[in-house]
């Protein structure tokens, strides 16, 4: 049952509780008004000790004036000159007044000062006095002093003179203020110099320095306020100057003592992220100078060691890259890219000229409240997109296919491949579809672009970038780029954006810098040999517009680089032409001891620290020749050889990433599970190490230095078959060791190593004939003759794990 309404007014109960509760405001009796009144204000101590301060640096120079307008009125009568000591005694003696005077200070500053009276008139031209007390010593020197102080009075009269007009108050008023205003500036100075005052209250000082600081006082009296701060300020300066340099000495002479921490140290100690950056500038700045900074019993490559293990803690790499990174890069230029590498890059978009143009693009984002700009002179198409309030990849743009979300350095080796309308183009690993959408754009839907990736998933995202950007000129493949050659060849142009270890973006997947090792870059330079030479051989020699290839990488390892680009250029015919890029740093023609063919110069490399763009290699190869400078037999060693590499490679990552996991796993797990094996014991610990040392032997017989030839033994090791280039080696239980010695005695310039093969006495390998080879066996030389390429596949090469007893292998 409801409630009984009441529609009745209720009448009305009076303030709430809340408000009942509350007091009427009250207000303190004084005004929130600041007071004039400023003797009602309480001094702070230290405000009071200041204004006594203050009275007696008056007081003094009372006393001081006094007795110097008694000295000069003696002076004028002949009497003898009384002496600055005296002065002081007299002060001392007259003590009692000065006090009494400062506790009338209140008394004082009530009254206010009354302009010029006979008290004061004296020390308010201090240097008038002064100029008669001079004038003794030099005539010529106080005819200066006095013009100047002459000129001040002057200007003081004038001052007071123009306030009189202003004001028209009386004389008295006026002189006041100014003497007020001289007061304050006084009382500036004295707050901010040097204690002379406590000094003459406290007599602690020895006399000497009483003279000497009351000669600087006398010479700042016949100062202008202006001159003396200005001489306040010059002394601030030096001794500020002063500081800078005992400061900048300290830091260079810890830098001096730095110690290289002994062995285990850092193990025994938690050492933090600043000291590992600390020791890494302390490193650097020995590396800069090393014959000073040096540890005398500390080698360079001792200090390199530990910069290598600092920068990997500090920036997250694993030793390999870090050693790879510092083999290229001088130290302060590592610092740099290592530095710029940890910050992402500016997002970028490709406007998709088959349906917009850039301006229009840029209008409609810019209404979107994108914030962006051109990307840079060497793009027509590029943007760059500062920030945006809606996500890119959804703008209604971006599902109309007006532009595609691009990298910057991306653009760079559709540039360079300078595609053609009407032409056959190959983009041999296309996936997800950025740089083919790009060639069918400049090829304005004309001709045939062949978009190939081997990948089944990531071809599926061709298909989808092609559908919304509107490419209508291309047959979409999914074929192992290495078998193109036997599927379709004559192409006016091939792009190979080739599968790599992505060092160069390592600022969009942190993860390379730690997952990245010796067995990736292997695996990746074997497969970019194979698939580039299989371009080159689909490539069509006789195009009237073309015949070129264009290699790129998001690489910045020479390994996946101007190594294979070196290899191509000796195994086809082709040539190094300019990428047409007007900007990027040369491709490398030398590195560390490998020399590679002087055209690589034309190749070309972008960094992230040099061109704010992830790190890119692009390189332009125009194919001269269909035939190919080998024998078909050739021809196929060489690709069984590229084949075994490819297949190693593979089986070692496998062999690497399952070997100790599974030994573990095959431990733990319950019996049930284990099979065959269900009724065998557990392994005891001895024979677990036993397996584990067997799976290392295993994992470590093909890991063979990527670049140094490894060499192919044969399995009887009565004699070493010529194989070529990287073939992956079985080492053999060290029955065979190459050693690696230095010529001319020095290794570090790295011009001329030749590698040694020295068989152990099974083996007859022809050290002499092996000799003979070694200069056409430094990898990265060129190769210009066919029957050259049989004594280079000479076996040769450094195993990973060798050490040789008589000769170090060192890093330059
Ligand atoms: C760097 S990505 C290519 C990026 C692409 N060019 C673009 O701009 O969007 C390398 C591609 O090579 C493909 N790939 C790897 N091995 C291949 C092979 N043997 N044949 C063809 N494509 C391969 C990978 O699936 C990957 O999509």
């Amino acid at each position: 049952m409801g409630r009984k309404a009441e529609f009745s007014e209720k009448p009305k109960k009076g303030p709430g509780r809340k408000s009942r509760k509350q007091k009427p405001p009250t207000f303190p009796k004084k005004s929130f008004a600041p007071s004039n009144d400023m003797d009602d204000k309480k001094l702070s101590h230290r405000q009071r000790q200041r204004l006594v301060k203050r009275d007696q640096k008056k007081e003094i120079q009372k006393v001081k004036k006094q007795k110097l307008n008694k000295q000069q009125r003696k002076i004028s009568e002949g009497a003898d000159v009384i002496d600055e000591a005296e002065l002081q005694n007299k002060y001392i003696t007259d003590k009692p007044q000065v006090l009494a005077g400062i506790q009338q200070h209140f008394k004082f500053k009530k009254q206010k000062i009354v302009g010029f009276t006979d008290d004061n008139k004296d020390w308010l031209k201090p240097k008038q006095l002064k100029k008669l007390k001079k004038l003794q010593s030099s005539d010529d020197q106080d005819q200066e002093m006095y013009e100047a102080e002459k000129s001040e009075e002057d200007l003081l009269e004038g001052l007071t003179e123009s306030e009189e007009e202003e004001n028209g108050e009386d004389d008295t008023c006026k002189e006041t203020l100014k003497m007020e205003k001289l007061d304050d500036i006084s009382d500036y100075d004295d707050e901010n110099a040097n204690s002379d005052d406590d000094f003459e209250l406290s007599g602690e000082e020895d006399t000497d320095s009483t003279n000497n600081k009351s000669k600087d006082d006398e010479v700042d009296d016949s100062l202008l306020p202006i001159e003396r701060e200005n001489k306040k300020l010059k002394k601030r300066e030096a001794m500020e100057a002063e500081m800078a340099t005992k400061e900048m000495q300290m830091s260079i002479d810890r830098q001096e003592v730095f110690k290289f921490p002994e062995e285990d140290e850092d193990t025994q100690k938690e050492i933090t992220l600043q000291e590992i950056q600390q020791r890494i500038k302390d490193i650097t700045l020995v590396l800069s100078d090393f014959k000073r900074y040096r540890q005398e019993d500390r080698s360079r490559q001792e200090y390199l060691d530990l910069l290598r293990h600092d920068l990997c803690i500090y920036y997250s790499y694993n030793d390999f890259l870090m050693g790879k990174l510092m083999d290229m890069f001088p130290l302060t230029e590592l610092m740099e890219y290592l530095e710029t590498s940890e910050v992402p890059r500016p997002l970028t978009i490709r406007t998709n000229s088959l349906k917009t143009r850039r301006r229009d693009l840029a209008a409609a984002l810019i209404n979107r409240g994108v914030n962006l700009d051109p990307l840079g002179k060497w793009t027509k198409v590029g943007l760059v997109v500062y920030n945006s309030q809606v996500p890119l990849g959804a703008t209604p743009e971006y599902l109309a296919g007006h532009y595609m979300i691009q990298g910057a350095s991306s653009m760079l080796p559709v540039m360079a491949l300078a595609p053609q309308e009407n032409e056959r183009i190959l983009d041999m690993c296309s996936a997800p579809g950025g740089k083919g959408s790009h060639i069918a754009a400049i090829m304005k839907n004309t001709g045939v672009l062949f978009a190939n990736d081997a990948n089944r998933e990531r071809i599926k995202a061709v298909v989808a970038n092609f559908h919304r950007l509107g490419v209508i000129n291309a047959i979409v493949s999914c074929e192992d780029g290495c078998k193109f050659r036997n599927l379709i060849s004559g192409f006016d142009r091939i792009l190979l954006d080739a599968p790599c270890t992505g060092t160069g973006v390592v600022a969009k997947d942190p993860s390379v810098k730690s997952t990245k090792n010796e067995v990736d870059v292997q695996r990746c330079y074997n497969l970019q040999r194979k698939l580039l030479l299989t371009a080159i051989d689909c490539v069509d020699a006789k195009s009237k517009t073309g015949g070129y290839i264009v290699y790129s990488t998001c690489s910045v390892l020479p390994e996946e680089n101007e190594w294979v680009i070196d290899y191509a250029l000796r195994k086809r015919n082709v040539k190094l032409v300019p990428t047409g890029l007007d900007f990027g740093v040369e491709g490398f023609t030398k590195y560390r001891q490998y020399r590679f063919h002087p055209s690589l110069n034309l190749t070309r490399r972008y960094y992230p620290h040099i061109h704010n763009m992830d790190g890119f290699y692009v390189a332009k190869l125009k194919k001269f020749s269909n035939t190919i400078p080998m024998t078909k037999e050739q021809q196929e060693a060489d690709e069984k050889v590229l084949d075994d590499a490819i297949a190693n490679a593979t089986t070692m990552v496998n062999d690497n990433s399952n070997s100790n996991e599974e030994l573990e796993y095959k431990e733990k797990r319950p019996r049930k599970l284990l099979g065959k094996q269900a009724g065998k014991p557990n392994l005891s610990e001895v024979e677990l190490d036993i397996k584990k040392k067997k799976m290392e032997q295993n994992r470590n017989k093909y890991i063979a230095n990527v670049f140094e030839k490894p060499l192919k033994v044969n399995k009887n090791e009565k004699e070493v078959k010529p194989v070529n280039q990287t073939t992956i080696i079985k080492k053999q239980n060290n029955k065979n060791e190459l050693h690696m010695v230095e010529l001319n005695g020095s290794k570090s310039n790295g011009t001329q190593i030749e590698f040694e093969a020295k068989n152990i006495e099974r083996n007859n390998i022809n050290t002499k004939k092996q000799k003979r080879d070694l200069p056409s066996l430094l990898e990265g030389k060129p190769i210009k003759r066919q029957h050259k390429l049989k004594q280079k596949s000479k076996p040769i090469g450094l195993l990973k794990n060798y050490k040789s007893k008589t000769h170090k292998t060192k890093k330059n």
